[in-house]
C-alpha cells in the first residue's frame, strides 16, 4: 500500500500558508496538487470560507495508518486545535482514499466517509484525477455530477493562490 488521496482544508488564520505547508512538508511524497479553491462551509455553516485542496501522494514504505500519522503531525504543525466538530481550523488533512482500502476502524475510515457529499473534496479532486474511483462508491465523475449544483458552486478555483 502506497498511493493516497489527501484532502486539505484550512479556514484560520494563514489559510494559504497552512495548505503551502502540506505541500512542503510531503515532500517527494507528492505526486499531484490541485488547484486551490474557495468553498464554502459544509456542517458548521457560521464560520469562515475554506481553503481546500486535494494531493495524490505515494510513498511504497507507508500504508494507510502511515498516511493519517503523516496528516496529523501536519495538523500539529500547524497549530491546529480541536474544539468544535466541522468547526474552524488552521488546517485539516483528511485520508481520502489509500488505493483499494476498506476501513471501519473509527480512527481511520477509508474511504473517508464524508466524500461522496462534498463538493470541496471532490471538485479538485476530479481536476487531477477525473477517472478516479472512490471504492463502494463507483466514478468520482457521477458523485460530483448527483450534487446539487449549489454544492458545486460553493467550490471556487482560486488560481491566483500557488500552493
Ligand atoms: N479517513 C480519515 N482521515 C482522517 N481522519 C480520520 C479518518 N477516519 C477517521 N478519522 C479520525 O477522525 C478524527 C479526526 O476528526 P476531525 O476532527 O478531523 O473531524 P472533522 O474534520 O471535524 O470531520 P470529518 O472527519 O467529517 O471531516 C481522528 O480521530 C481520526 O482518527
Ligand atoms: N467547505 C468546507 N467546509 C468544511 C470543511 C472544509 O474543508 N471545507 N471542513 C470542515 C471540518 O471538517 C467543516 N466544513
Amino acid at each position: 500500500m502506497s498511493r493516497a488521496v489527501l484532502s486539505l482544508g484550512s479556514n484560520l488564520d494563514d489559510r494559504l500558508g497552512h495548505l503551502r505547508s502540506v505541500v512542503t512538508g510531503l515532500g517527494d511524497a507528492l505526486v499531484r496538487v490541485s488547484t486551490v479553491y474557495e468553498t464554502k462551509p459544509w456542517g458548521v455553516t457560521d464560520q469562515p470560507d475554506f481553503l481546500n485542496a486535494v494531493c495524490i501522494v505515494d510513498d511504497p514504505a507507508r500504508d494507510s495508518w502511515a498516511w493519517l500519522r503523516t496528516g496529523q503531525a501536519l495538523e500539529q504543525a500547524a497549530g491546529r486545535v480541536r474544539e468544535l466538530r466541522w468547526g474552524p481550523r488552521t488546517l485539516d488533512v483528511d485520508v481520502v482514499t489509500v488505493d483499494g482500502v476498506r476501513s471501519d476502524d473509527p480512527a481511520l475510515l477509508l474511504p473517508h466517509p464524508g466524500t461522496p457529499e462534498r463538493a470541496s473534496v471532490l471538485v479538485p479532486w476530479h481536476e487531477i484525477e477525473p477517472g478516479a474511483i472512490l471504492p463502494g462508491h463507483g466514478p468520482i465523475a457521477d458523485l460530483l455530477a448527483a450534487l446539487p449544483e449549489a454544492e458545486r458552486a460553493g467550490v471556487v478555483a482560486r488560481p491566483d493562490l500557488r500552493l
